[in-house]
């Protein structure tokens, strides 16, 4: 099951369709409203969060969906943190369940070679969001049908670059041949062609494509706005 998705996957972008707590735009309808934008615009797959969203989505639009259930405190692990929530997630239609893959611990005593096991058992696939080439090796080995470098840079350690995390790319891309998917801080179409040539089988772009929010204020700080 794993290789007819992964060849709709080659060399193709990914749109992160999400918002924040708070933001205006995390509405079911809005997120559903900018899946649809994205398939108008030629993506070959949407990421987005929480059940609800994914149901509405599957029932919406016909690429296929990466599920996530962001839940938890921003300084744990947050990304479907539980097989419970990557179950609940399969269960709204995901083909492909994104889940941490950090070494930090998960809060229901899970490995992630356990919900590797759940999700595969109930008929999708998984995709590892990982911060290093440690741990993607590790979700390499554990199962996991895509490696992503979602986390690079959100874990404590190393500090944040401004940019995406290419060197990880290209690291990831030589040591497993699990699929490695780019993703975090992809801010130009230009990085995401980089991300391509530096090994990944496809790129996911959120922020950059679907915050108005954070694209004004990018504008509103350069103009030195109060
Ligand atoms: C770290 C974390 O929680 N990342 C989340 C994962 O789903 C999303 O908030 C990001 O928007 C997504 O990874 C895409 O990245 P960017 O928005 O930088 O293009």
């Amino acid at each position: 099951m794993t290789a007819p998705l992964t060849d709709a996957l080659t060399g193709q972008l990914i749109v992160s369709c999400q918002a924040p707590d708070g933001d205006p735009m995390r509405h079911p309808d809005t997120l559903v409203r900018m899946t649809r934008a994205a398939q108008a615009g030629g993506a070959a797959a949407v990421r987005v969060n929480g059940p609800e969203v994914v149901a509405a989505t599957v029932a919406t639009i016909d690429l296929p969906v990466i599920a996530l259930w962001k839940d938890g405190a921003e300084s744990g692990v947050r990304i479907t943190p539980t097989v419970r929530h990557a179950l609940a997630l399969v269960d709204a239609g995901a083909a492909v369940v994104a889940a941490d893959a950090t070494a930090r611990p998960r809060p229901d005593g899970s490995t992630f070679a356990e919900l590797v096991g759940a999700v595969h058992a109930a008929g999708a696939l998984v995709m590892a969001d990982v911060s290093n080439l440690v741990e993607g090796r590790e979700a390499a080995s554990a199962g996991a049908d895509f490696v992503s470098t979602t986390l690079s840079g959100y874990v404590p350690g190393p500090p944040r670059a401004a940019g995406p995390d290419l060197d990880l790319v290209a690291d990831l891309a030589a040591a497993i041949r699990t699929p490695v998917v780019a993703e975090g801080r992809i801010a130009t179409p230009a990085q995401a062609a980089e991300a391509l040539a530096a090994g990944a089988l496809a790129v996911v772009v959120g922020t950059a494509i679907t915050s108005p929010t954070a694209l004004t204020r990018s504008f509103t700080e350069a103009l030195g706005c109060p």
